[in-house]
């Protein structure tokens, strides 16, 4: 029997309402990190004639997106929702191929994006505007919600799903056009979402999706006099870039880039309920996420039941491939980054601190071809060393030791980035002096610094975010302009 020969698809461009091939002629492969010869996907390398295709295809549509109205716009999100949760198991699965994370975690992911999709189109029966007294009493006044028009909007591998979500959803509901360009190495998800918006029924070139090199695509992207406003989720270093560009242009942008996110855990914590916080918080997504924890600052009286309880717990997590159900952290999302950890921990260990758990690549037998790497838990850390200040991004945390919650939450403010921090206490007065005290957009005490909830204002202080927050309610304001009306029968 000749055995059927496995194609790899393609997956295209989306302009102006139809899937087209890049002109380039160029393709890339999107591979599984679990392991490196699968092939999830191939994913366009595409020009910048393409980019400007998309925004001219942006730019057109804009008029009658906007005269659509909020309510209707809305209701098509419902629809790319229910598009989504068809396709709900394909999505997520190709997430655990082509990223890394595991099934539960990209399924977990999906179903945020669908929350997130309804969350913004019950948005479409929510007020565009308010009502304001005006001093002359036969005037009416108020204002309205208006889109900025074509938004440019970049995305990191990370949450393939969840992060375009957040940034695509409102930027509709609210009335402007996008050209969306998704990180190279999760592109396929990130195709496989737009298809979502696509089966729904969204009217041509309100969303154009664009593949290629962030160095072609995405620079020609930033440097487009032609967009009203662009958001970008990603490295410190590119997000600079976008902020560069679009100062130039005149454009309102919107960056989420790094974290150093600290735990603190004083005496007087529940010691499990902490280590318990500290391992999801730092090694779930295998660390790869802007609010992962990665310094551990511990008050002297509980170090040592914290260690211990962290080294533990630390030996009874399963490294593999993340479609395999009784695996608890898969692989690092890329070689490049699986480097960056090994090279971290080499820094850690030169820069003297001392490395008490894992930190090593796996590759015998079933893990030879994938980025794995054991969870890592360095102790004897100073603020000043390169892992206790860099986002490493990966399943590295620097234990640091510390005798006062002052000196607790000075050490956790020393540091460029200000996304998220974490306590552990019982004690309340040292929970509002760490609520006031703390340089951080997200603050949670007993509980882990990684968790988005889609309702609430996300971003950071510091180098972690530029302009205003993303999700919920606070989106809107990077979405729209305020048009104040003052209107008189004669
Ligand atoms: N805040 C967060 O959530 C994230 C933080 N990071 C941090 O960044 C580090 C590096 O990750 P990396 O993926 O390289 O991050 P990048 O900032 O390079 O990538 C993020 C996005 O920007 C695009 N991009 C890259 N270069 C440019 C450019 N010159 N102009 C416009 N767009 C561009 C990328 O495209 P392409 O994929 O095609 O290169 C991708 O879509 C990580 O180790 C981590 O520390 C990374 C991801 C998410
Ligand atoms: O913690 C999360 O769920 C979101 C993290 C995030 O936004 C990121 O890593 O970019």
């Amino acid at each position: 029997m000749v055995e059927a020969i496995k194609t790899v698809e393609v997956f295209k461009n989306y302009i102006n309402g139809e899937w087209k091939d890049s002109i380039s002629g160029q393709i890339t492969n999107s591979i599984n990190p679990a392991n490196k010869n699968e092939i999830v996907g191939q994913v366009q390398s595409s020009t910048i004639e393409e980019v400007d295709d998309a925004i001219q295809a942006a730019t057109e549509a804009k008029v009658n997106w906007r005269k659509l109205g909020q309510y209707n716009r809305g209701q098509l999100l419902y629809k790319v929702a229910n598009e989504l949760e068809k396709n709900l198991n394909d999505i997520a699965e190709t997430l655990t191929k082509e990223m890394g994370k595991t099934l539960p975690e990209a399924i977990g992911e999906t179903q945020r994006g669908i929350a997130i999709l309804r969350y913004y189109a019950a948005e479409g029966m929510r007020k565009d505007g308010d009502v304001i007294p005006s001093s002359d009493q036969d005037a009416l006044m108020f204002t309205k919600r208006t889109p900025l028009g074509v938004v440019g909007i970049i995305t990191p591998w990370n949450f393939p799903v969840a992060i375009p979500i957040w940034k695509i959803a409102p930027a509709l509901v609210y009335g402007n056009t996008v050209v969306f360009k998704p990180a190279t190495e999760s592109a396929v998800t990130a195709a496989k979402v737009v298809q979502c918006f696509e089966q729904a029924g969204l009217p041509k070139g309100v969303l154009n999706f664009i593949t290629g090199k962030g160095s072609v695509v995405g620079d020609a992207l930033i440097n487009s006099t032609k967009l009203n406003g662009i958001t970008f989720t990603g490295s410190e270093y590119t997000g600079k870039l976008v902020a560069k560009a679009a100062s130039a242009n005149g454009v309102k942008y919107q960056l989420e880039m790094g974290g150093k996110n600290p735990v603190i855990v004083l005496n007087d914590a529940d010691p499990k309920s902490a280590v318990d916080g500290i391992l999801s918080g730092a090694f779930k997504s295998t660390g790869q996420k802007c609010t992962a924890t990665s310094r551990v600052i511990v008050q002297e009286g509980i170090y040592e039941e914290i260690k211990n309880l962290l080294l533990k717990e630390v030996g009874k997590i399963t490294v593999g491939n993340g479609i395999d159900t009784e695996i608890w952290m898969g692989p690092c999302a890329s070689e490049n980054q699986l480097n960056t950890v090994l090279e971290y921990i080499k820094i850690g260990q030169e820069e003297g601190a001392n490395l008490i758990f894992g930190g090593k690549r796996i590759t015998d037998n079933e893990y030879a071809n994938g980025f794995y790497v054991e969870p890592a838990i360095f102790e004897d850390v100073t603020s000043s060393m390169r892992i206790a200040q860099e986002e490493i991004f990966g399943p590295v945390i620097a234990l640091i030791k510390v005798s006062s919650v002052e000196e607790a939450i000075d050490v956790a403010n020393d540091t460029d980035f200000g996304l998220s921090a974490s306590l552990y206490t019982s004690n309340i007065s040292s929970a509002l002096a760490f609520i006031d005290d703390i340089e951080a957009g997200l603050v949670r005490v007993n509980a882990e610094s990684a968790g988005v909830e889609l309702q609430a204002p996300f971003g950071g202080m510091k180098s972690s975010s530029t302009g205003t927050r993303e999700q919920g309610e606070a989106a809107k304001e990077f979405y729209t302009q305020t048009k104040t009306v003052l209107i008189k029968n004669k």
